[in-house]
């Protein structure tokens, strides 16, 4: 039997945000990492054709890239977890290989973030 494979993408975003009361408009760079997992294709290996998942995740790059998150459908409250929720909700029925969307914001080794698993 074959093992499971786990293979990702990473984008980023810039956007503005508030969080009242806990903090007033600011912007970020936010990371996202979308993970899929499942059985290997014979010939391939993966479990997810990069391609496609790119494809997928464009038209959420678009509505996020330099947008103010508090006005996006259904992110009234833009928190890293509401963030992760949202975009899982959005890729759900068109990647279900997906197992996890991971959003930070900050550099490296200060990030801050959180892993969304449906
Ligand atoms: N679990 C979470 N806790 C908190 C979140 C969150 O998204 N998830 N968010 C906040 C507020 O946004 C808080 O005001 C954080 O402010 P923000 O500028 O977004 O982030 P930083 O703390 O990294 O800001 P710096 O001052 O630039 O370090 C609170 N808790
Ligand atoms: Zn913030």
């Amino acid at each position: 039997m074959t093992k499971p494979v786990e293979t990702y993408k990473e984008f980023t975003f810039e956007a503005a945000h508030e969080l009242p009361p806990y903090s007033g408009l600011h912007g970020h760079s936010f990371k996202v990492r979308i993970a899929l997992t499942g059985e290997p294709d014979p010939k391939f290996g993966w479990s997810a054709n990069l391609y496609e998942v790119e494809r997928k995740i464009e038209e959420i790059h678009k509505t996020l890239d330099h947008g103010y998150l508090n006005q996006v459908e259904g992110l009234s409250v833009p928190s890293l977890e509401n963030i992760a929720a949202w975009i899982w909700h959005k890729l759900h029925a068109d990647l279900p290989a997906m197992s996890e969307v991971a959003v930070s914001r900050g550099p490296d080794g200060q990030a801050e973030g959180c892993v969304y698993r449906g």
